[in-house]
Order: structure tokens, then C-alpha cells, then sequence
């Protein structure tokens, strides 16, 4: 029962009776495959000026005249592709981590999912979790590498709902883990696994980022270390066991015309194909769950580009999702953080 002082008129909000939460926080998704949908999701997603560091007086009149006019078409038909009958592939596979996590730390701890764009949204799974008694949050946004673009941008929105707040509950926010053992061990145990499942030896190993605008990098973003790192560890703890395995790092998804982070990951399958590789596997290691950038992006265009190029095989892996090994790592990591607060 929650502690309700004395002076307190009767509708007062609870008085907190100091549970612990989790709040589990991804990208964000349209609502919908529809270019409608896709405007309003990629509105407030480019207008993030952790995201597109371009002056707004300069950048706005392009957002809003060309991009948002144009985009959302084109989007919208991939999304199409990759849409569920339960929604969003990133929606549904990061609810499921939250129930996942839910069951491995027991009713002591209350897990929510939001996503930083779109719904449900951060201000909305915070006040939930305060509703439920939570005056301890741990805030976990699920991107392996920090960048300004991706962590840094779910704790300012976490901070808005603070900032609005007389009694605020305690933030604790789970740094990366791009290095992290049990991360690395997890990610060659079920990359591993799923080269095994495979009906072809892959010669090449590509581990394919997200990109950034190489802009970021100059500027002291450690995104880019950050991915380059994780790639040297999973080739650290993989090649032993997979002789005349190459690994090879990418980035993908360029936006726009300024120069991203390279080598892209297109120009790389070109590149191989071209070297006369012909089977190859691809894993997205930066992502925690499949999403249009890997089921349309590399399962798809990928698998196309390659094949035009001259190879033969392609395998797009799924990532780390609800699998064992994912939810192990993800338990260990965000266990830690609760330690002194459980
Ligand atoms: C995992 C890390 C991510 C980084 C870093 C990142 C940077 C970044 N992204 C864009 C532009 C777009 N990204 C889009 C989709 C998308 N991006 C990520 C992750 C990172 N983005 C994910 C998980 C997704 C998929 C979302 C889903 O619903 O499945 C899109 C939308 C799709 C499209 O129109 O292509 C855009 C646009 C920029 C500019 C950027 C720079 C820092
Ligand atoms: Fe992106
Ligand atoms: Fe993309």
C-alpha cells in the first residue's frame, strides 16, 4: 500500500513508495506504412537537432519543402515491406524485450518501452512508472554505441519531462556497451549460431553500422570509434573458431549530401562481389532489433545489390532481439545498473 502523509488532500498524487523502473527506449517507428504516417514520423525525427546538426533557419525550409514531400512516399513503400500484422517489426520486437526483461527481474522491478520518436513516448512511460510507485528509474536507451544522435538525445528527452517536474524521480541512464563482454559474447554466440543454420559457407563476415555524417567524428562524437571497437572484438572473439572467415565493417543508410562514415555499406558489397567473392554474411551489430535498416536495407537492397554485383549468396542475420543470448546480455547489463537500488 502507498504511504499517504496526513496533510495531504485525498486527490494528491500517491506519495511514491520507492519501487524501482526500467524504461527500455529504441529509435521510434511511423504508426502506420503510410506516407502519412511516415511525414509525421520522419518530422519530428529529423527535426531532432541532435540528429541533423544544421542550423533549423537553414535546415527547416528543406525538412519541411523538399524532404517531407518527397520521402515519406518512398519510405512508406519500404516500410510496407518489412510491416507485420502486429505493426512496426522495432515496435513489437523492443515491447518484447520489455516483457522479457519484465519476467527475468520479477515484480520487484517495473519495465516500460518507448521509443524517442512516435509512440509510446518517453514523458508517457516515465509518468507510468511513477504512477506505479517508481521513484527510482533506471533509463536504458538500447543502442550498443553512444553517439550525440542516439543516447544522448533519449536522456535530453527524459530530462524535458524532469525539468517539468516539483518532485523529480532519480535518473540513472545505462551507458553504452559497445565493449562490453557480455555483449561481445553474446553477439558471437548468436552470430555464430546462425551461420551454422545457414545452406552456404559465407567467405565474408560484414558487420554493418548505421552510418553518421562524418562530421560527427571530427567533432568528438565516439560513435564511430565505438562501432569500429565492437567490430575488433567480435572478430577478437570470433576468428578463432571460423579460419578463412574475413570480417569487414561498413556503414549504412546515408542521408543526405554530405559524406557519412565509410566504407558505406553498398559500395561494399559492390566491392566484394566485384572481387569475386561470391557468398556472403551480413550482421547489424549496432542494432538491438531488426528494423527497416535490416529487413528492407540489407535483407532486401542488399541481398539485390550483391547479386546484380555478381554474388551468389547473401544472408542478412537477425540481430540480438528477444534471442537467448540477447535477453542474457541485456538482463546481465541492466542488473548491474539496479545493483544498490534491488
Ligand atoms: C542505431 C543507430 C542509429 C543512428 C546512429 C542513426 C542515425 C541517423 N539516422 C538518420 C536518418 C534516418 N534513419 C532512419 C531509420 C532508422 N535509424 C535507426 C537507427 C539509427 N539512426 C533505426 C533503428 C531506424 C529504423 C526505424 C524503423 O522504424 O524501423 C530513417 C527512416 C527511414 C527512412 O526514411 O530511411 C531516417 C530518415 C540520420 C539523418 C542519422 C544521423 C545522425
Ligand atoms: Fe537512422
Ligand atoms: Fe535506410
Amino acid at each position: 500500500m502507498t504511504w499517504q502523509p496526513q496533510h495531504l488532500p485525498a486527490d494528491h498524487p500517491a506519495v511514491h513508495s520507492g519501487n524501482v523502473g526500467v524504461l527500455v527506449v529504441n529509435l521510434g517507428t511511423p504508426e502506420a506504412p503510410t506516407p502519412k504516417a511516415v511525414k509525421k514520423y520522419l518530422a519530428e525525427f529529423l527535426s531532432d537537432r541532435r540528429v541533423v546538426e544544421i542550423p533549423p533557419i537553414a535546415w527547416q525550409p528543406i525538412l519541411r519543402g523538399i524532404i517531407l514531400n518527397t520521402r515519406p512516399k518512398k519510405s512508406a513503400h519500404a516500410y510496407s515491406q518489412v510491416w507485420t500484422e502486429d505493426g512496426s517489426p522495432l515496435a513489437n520486437i523492443t515491447k518484447a524485450q520489455a516483457e522479457g526483461l519484465q519476467l527475468r527481474l520479477g515484480s520487484g522491478v517495473k519495465v516500460a518501452w518507448a521509443m524517442r520518436y512516435g509512440k509510446p513516448t518517453i514523458a508517457d512511460q516515465l509518468q507510468h512508472l511513477m504512477d506505479a510507485g517508481c521513484d527510482r528509474i533506471l533509463l536504458a536507451p538500447l543502442y550498443p554505441q553512444y553517439s550525440g544522435a542516439t543516447t544522448a538525445t533519449v536522456v535530453d528527452k527524459a530530462a524535458d519531462k524532469l525539468k517539468a517536474m516539483r518532485w523529480q524521480t532519480s535518473l540513472r541512464t545505462l551507458p553504452p556497451y559497445h565493449d562490453d563482454p557480455a555483449y561481445i559474447t553474446a553477439l558471437a554466440s548468436d552470430i555464430g549460431r546462425q551461420i551454422d543454420t545457414l545452406d552456404f559457407d559465407p567467405e565474408v563476415l560484414l558487420l554493418s553500422f548505421h552510418g553518421m555524417p562524418q562530421r560527427t567524428l571530427e567533432l568528438g562524437d565516439p560513435y564511430h570509434c565505438h562501432c569500429r571497437k565492437t567490430a575488433r572484438l567480435l572478430e577478437e572473439a570470433m576468428g578463432p573458431q571460423r579460419q578463412g572467415l574475413r570480417f569487414e565493417t561498413s556503414f549504412q543508410s546515408r542521408f543526405g549530401p554530405a559524406k557519412w562514415l565509410e566504407p558505406a555499406t553498398d559500395d561494399t558489397l559492390e566491392r566484394l562481389a566485384g572481387e569475386g567473392v561470391k557468398r556472403v554474411a551480413i550482421a547489424a551489430p549496432g542494432f538491438s532489433a531488426d528494423c527497416l535498416e535490416t529487413l528492407e536495407e540489407l535483407a532486401i537492397q542488399g541481398k539485390e545489390q550483391f547479386e546484380e554485383a555478381g554474388g551468389e549468396h547473401l544472408a542478412a542475420l537477425a540481430c540480438l532481439n528477444t534471442s537467448d543470448a540477447g535477453m542474457d546480455m541485456l538482463e546481465h547489463i541492466i542488473r548491474r545498473e539496479l545493483s544498490g537500488w534491488t
